[in-house]
């Protein structure tokens, strides 16, 4: 379990979050959601470790992050950042097999798992390919498939995946795959958290929504429970329509265009 508890932050004399009580629970994908500015990254950035601040307040398996060394988070902690920024010319399975540095396995091995989370993401095709060469949402899945290369093995310790807008760049049909991806991690055991700005993404995908408005957590549940037409307009300040998917059941939402 990744856990926060009372987590505030001020920057630049900014209050950025505010007293947050967070849970990330093994077997579950959480979707973390609201608007520009909410404080979504800023959070991401604190459960990741980038506050050393934050550290005593973070727990993960029981322990501050203070206190993990690096090469055991990295064991089974893996980060998906915004920005993932790479200039040099590495080939595809070279940033990849990042992913595996500090694993204790063969080489062989290690290549295994590099072809295995390339083919996850649809990028085997681009193994062989120059790195800056690539489209931004090609980029996204190399990533992906680095991080996923990370915790790839099912050790005796939990796993957990982290996501910052893990969409972002990915077209529709890779959207889905990706979160889709994320969703059988989560149902292997491993605890999937993601900032998704697409609400019906994350109504489709998640077991649990956290909703952020101005630092604070606003509401949090599972994607009925949250995602309603109130909540949406008081923190996004939009007017949209939630209706049930005709088969699935959960809430989808479309902009309310009913005359007032
Ligand atoms: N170093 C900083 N100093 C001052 N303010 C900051 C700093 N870093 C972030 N902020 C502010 O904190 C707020 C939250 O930023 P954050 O990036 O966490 O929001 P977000 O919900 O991820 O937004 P977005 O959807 O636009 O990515 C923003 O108003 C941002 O301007």
């Amino acid at each position: 379990m990744l856990t926060a508890s009372r987590l505030s932050l001020t920057l630049n004399h900014k209050v950025i979050l505010n007293d947050i009580d967070f849970c990330l629970n093994s077997g579950e994908l959480v979707a973390l959601v609201g608007p520009n500015g909410a404080g979504k990254s800023s959070l991401f950035k604190a459960l990741s470790g980038e506050y050393s601040e934050l550290f005593d307040k973070v727990v993960l398996a029981g322990k501050p992050l203070s206190e993990w060394p690096l090469t055991d988070k990295a064991q089974c902690f893996a980060i998906l950042a915004q920005q993932s920024l790479l200039s040099f010319p590495f080939k595809v399975a070279e940033v990849v097999s990042i992913g595996r540095t500090a694993k204790s396995c063969s080489a062989e091995r290690n290549n295994e798992v590099v072809k295995q989370a390339m083919a996850e993401v649809d990028i085997l095709h681009l193994a062989d390919a120059l790195y800056p060469h690539l489209s931004g949402g090609e980029k996204q899945r190399v990533h992906l498939a680095r991080i996923f290369a990370q915790i790839w093995e099912q050790q005796n310790q939990q796993r957990y995946l982290l996501l910052d807008e893990p969409t972002a760049a990915l077209d529709l049909a890779h959207q889905q795959q990706i979160l889709q991806l994320a969703k059988a991690w989560s149902q292997q055991g491993v605890a999937v958290m993601a900032v998704l700005h697409d609400l019906n993404l994350a109504a489709r995908f998640a077991d649990r929504i956290v909703m952020l408005k101005q630092g604070s957590i606003f509401a949090q549940g599972n994607p009925t429970e949250v995602l309603t037409t109130e909540h949406v307009k008081q923190v996004f300040e939009v007017d949209m329509q939630v209706l049930p998917h005709p088969t699935a059941g959960y809430p989808i939402l479309i902009p309310d265009e009913r005359l007032p």
